[in-house]
This record gives C-alpha cells, sequence and structure tokens, in this order.
C-alpha cells in the first residue's frame, strides 16, 4: 500500500460511526446543502497538524505521570462575532497569567488548552425551546444555528459549518501570533498579574505570592536558563466533538500509516450527554489520535468509565485520555474516590482533571444561568482532597471563563450579586468566570496547592 492509500484506508476507518447511533446531532433541513459544505471542508487545509497533536499528547503523558498539571479553559460557548483579535488576546492573557501563578505553585510545567478555535457547537439538555407558547429548536451553537428567537436563525444552516472552520483558523492565527515572538513572555505575564493584584478587591491578598513569583523569575533570568522567559508561549486548543459531520470532515490521514487524526483541534473532548459506550461520538474518537477527554458526572458508573477506557485507550498510553470529572461542589468528595479508585486500579494512566463549573448550575430567581465562585473553589477543593487521600495526581482544572469583565458568575472579589447578573451577562451559553474571578481562582489555586 503506498502512503497516500494508508492515509484513505485511515479516513474511511474514521467513518465507522456512521452506523451507530449519534446523539445531540442537529436535524439539517437541506442535505444537499450539507453534502456540499462536508465536500468543501473536506478538501480545505487542516486547521492543525498531526505533530502538534502528538506533541500535546508528550505533554500530557508527562501530567498523567505526575509531572505537570493541564490548565484548560475559555468560552462555554464561542460566537463568531467573539473572533475580534482584543477578545482572543484577552482570553489568552488570561489563560497565560493564571499559568504562570498556578505553575509557580506546583512547581511543575503547565500545559496550556484553551476551549478555543472550535468550541462552537452545544449539546442541549431539550431539543427545543419554548417561549410565549412558540416552540422552536434550541440553539445549539454557532455553528448550527443562531441564538434569536426566531424560525430562521433556529433552522441549522450547513453554512454555518464553514463560517466555524473560517472563525476557527482565524482565532489560530491569533493564537499562534500571540504565543510566539516574545508577546507573551513571562515578565511581561508577571506585569499583568500586577495589575490584578494591585487593582483587584481580592487581589491584594496575594501580593506575597506575586512578589515571590517575581523574585523567581529574576533568579531564572540571572542564571540566563529560561527560555521562557523570553520566548515561545506554548498554546493549545480543544472542543467539544459534537457535530461529527464537522469532525469527521476534517480527519485526515497522518502520522504513521493507517493512523488518521481529527485536525479541527489538537484535543477533542466528548460530553457527558454523548458519552455512551455503543455512540457515534466514542466510536469517533476511538479512531482518531488525537488526545481525547471524557466529561463525567457523578451519575458515572466506574464500570462504564472502565469500558470507555478500554475502547478509548486499549493500550494505556499516558497522555491518551483525559477524565474530565464535574460532579458538583455537593458530591464531588462522595462520588469521585471509587472512581479513581477503579480507574487507578486497571492500571490506567489518565490525566485527572477537575471541571468544576458544570455541576454547579443553577438558575437564580431572576431567570439568568449562573454558578457561585464559592462553590467552583469547593468542588475544587474537593478533587484535591480526594485525591490526596488516594496518593494519585490532581492533574488539572477545566474552566468556563472569558477575559472581560462580565457578570455571569455569582461572587469573587468584586462580589457580585444576583441583582448585577443583568450588568453584563453576555454569554452564549453557560456562565464563565470573568478576568478577575478566572486570575482569583489561579491564587487561590496556588495557595491549595501549597497547602496555604
Ligand atoms: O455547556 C454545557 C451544556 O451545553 C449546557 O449546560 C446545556 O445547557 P441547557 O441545560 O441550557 O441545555
Ligand atoms: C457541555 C459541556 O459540558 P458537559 O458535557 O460536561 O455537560 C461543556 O463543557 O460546555
Ligand atoms: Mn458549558
Amino acid at each position: 500500500m503506498t502512503v497516500a492509500d494508508s492515509h484513505l484506508a485511515a479516513e474511511l476507518d474514521a467513518e465507522s460511526w456512521r452506523s451507530m447511533p449519534a446523539a445531540q446531532q442537529p436535524d439539517w433541513p437541506d442535505p444537499v446543502g450539507l453534502r456540499r459544505v462536508v465536500d468543501e471542508l473536506r478538501a480545505a487545509p487542516p486547521l492543525v497538524f498531526p505533530s502538534e497533536c502528538d506533541r500535546l499528547r508528550s505533554r500530557l503523558a508527562v501530567v498523567a505521570r505526575g509531572g505537570g498539571f493541564l490548565l484548560q479553559g475559555g468560552d462555554c460557548a464561542e460566537t463568531f462575532d467573539g473572533v475580534s483579535p482584543a477578545q482572543v488576546r484577552a482570553k489568552l492573557r488570561t489563560l497565560a497569567q493564571m499559568a504562570l501563578v498556578i505553575g509557580y505553585a506546583c512547581a511543575a510545567p503547565v500545559v496550556k488548552v484553551g476551549r478555543i478555535a472550535g468550541q462552537y457547537s452545544k449539546p442541549r439538555s431539550s431539543p427545543t425551546e419554548t417561549r410565549d407558547g412558540r416552540t422552536l429548536p434550541s440553539y445549539r451553537g454557532d455553528s448550527v444555528n443562531g441564538p434569536e428567537f426566531g424560525e430562521q436563525a433556529r433552522t441549522p444552516d450547513p453554512e454555518r459549518l464553514l463560517r466555524m472552520y473560517h472563525s476557527s483558523m482565524a482565532t489560530l492565527n491569533v493564537l499562534r501570533a500571540f504565543g510566539g515572538g516574545g508577546r507573551s513572555d513571562l515578565r511581561r505575564v508577571h506585569g499583568w498579574n500586577e495589575e490584578f493584584v494591585s487593582a483587584s478587591p481580592s487581589g491584594k491578598h496575594y501580593q506575597r505570592l506575586w512578589e515571590e513569583i517575581g523574585a523567581a523569575l529574576g533568579f531564572m533570568r540571572s542564571l540566563g536558563a529560561a527560555p521562557e522567559t523570553v520566548g515561545e508561549t506554548e498554546f493549545f486548543t480543544s472542543h467539544e466533538a459534537l457535530v461529527l459531520e464537522y469532525e469527521s470532515a476534517l480527519t485526515h490521514g497522518g502520522g504513521r500509516p493507517g493512523e488518521a487524526y481529527d485536525l479541527s483541534g489538537h484535543m477533542v473532548w466528548i460530553g457527558e450527554r454523548t458519552r455512551r459506550i455503543d455512540g457515534a461520538h466514542v466510536e469517533f474518537a476511538s479512531r482518531i489520535r488525537n488526545p481525547i477527554g471524557i466529561k463525567l458526572s457523578a451519575a458515572a458508573e466506574p464500570d462504564e468509565v472502565l469500558a470507555l477506557i478500554d475502547k478509548l485507550d486499549p493500550h494505556r498510553e499516558p497522555g491518551r485520555l483525559t477524565l474530565i470529572t464535574r460532579m458538583g461542589a455537593q458530591r464531588v468528595r462522595a462520588e469521585l474516590p471509587a472512581l479513581v479508585e477503579k480507574v487507578t486500579a486497571a492500571g490506567a494512566p489518565v490525566v485527572w482533571v477537575c471541571d468544576p463549573m458544570h455541576g454547579n448550575t443553577f438558575e437564580a430567581a431572576n431567570g439568568y444561568k449562573t454558578r457561585r465562585f464559592d462553590d467552583v473553589l469547593d468542588e475544587l477543593r474537593g478533587f484535591l482532597e480526594v485525591h490526596r487521600a488516594l496518593g494519585t495526581h490532581p492533574g488539572g482544572v477545566h474552566l468556563e471563563l472569558t477575559g472581560d469583565d462580565v457578570t455571569e458568575c455569582l461572587g469573587g472579589g468584586d462580589d457580585i450579586g444576583p441583582d448585577d447578573l443583568p450588568e453584563r451577562y453576555r454569554t452564549a451559553c453557560d456562565p464563565r468566570l470573568n478576568r478577575s474571578q478566572a486570575l482569583d481562582l489561579a491564587f487561590r489555586l496556588a495557595e491549595m496547592y501549597r497547602g496555604a
């Protein structure tokens, strides 16, 4: 077989999901239009490259072995309107600032992965939404339909998949530029943290830690041994692999013979609502070489998770699988231990990550979907306690956050209350930590790591 033949064979193999039930897919009313778009995407250049996915897998392997930390974060749902250089840079800046603080506290490399450049599709609790007696399809993310409550906006439009591709490409361009050429070197990032420490009400509490980090950076520089202080910052991309027509159109043979990669992003994850062992999403993920995440709620049975591990990581390869638990502050201490014990006993070298957002969502009395900053912190604390007690590595956090000053989550340094939510509630789906809440969380996490 030639190399081209073997790549084609891998691509065909990655189509096996088509014979399985696929949850949460849009009802495309125009199958011919969809076909045309998929063909166009299939012929388009990849957004990322197999070697980059492999590099992320090797970085995550270090985390799986206990020698690093994964910081994964970004919007719940990216929007086409949100693809401005300023907004993208604000997110990356926030991630870089958080990574510096967390990395200092863990004394280990922080792998930075955005929910970015592809996070445009949303699974929903209900396929329809009813307002004033009128029922329409739910908003499923900008990749599928529009958020406005109208017949036309809510009709799935395959042309949107092309916009998703182009928006992801534009975002990646900003990301690659931001990561290179010293734009995010650590001295600069440390300077941005000073703004938070001196200006935010909660920041003042972290003055000492901030000074320590500054001293450490000065020391590193004096040794002349710190390429990251002047050079490149490595950012990776990730999103939920939800709309399978899109993901599979961007899946290509690559790497070694017979291997396929989903080149729409470096890492993809399978959501809580689509992780059925015999479902199309798991089947699709089993045929690609990218690092894979799986979201797990408190309802996840350990045996179910073991079956997912067997299917997605039969060779027990460190860095391949990241288990993202999102159990809720109320349940994490009771439900996580059994899961961690069983997975560990099965010899699976997974990265354990805490998503302290999705198990703590509720509707405020004024109708806004929100989360309490204190619940988010409490779930994180519970996650660390459980892993410490079991001697396993709490490998990372997965957050919904933005670099902007939104009012979507309650509490934090500015003590956002329910009445403040309407002020700047901008999310297209779930409530995100704003910039100051995200930095606050990074400093708190650093304190927790250091046992303060
Ligand atoms: O981001 C996660 C889910 O898509 C979201 O929480 C679902 O929201 P819904 O319950 O409003 O459909
Ligand atoms: C849909 C999401 O999460 P989950 O699958 O955990 O509900 C999400 O991360 O936005
Ligand atoms: Mn979400």
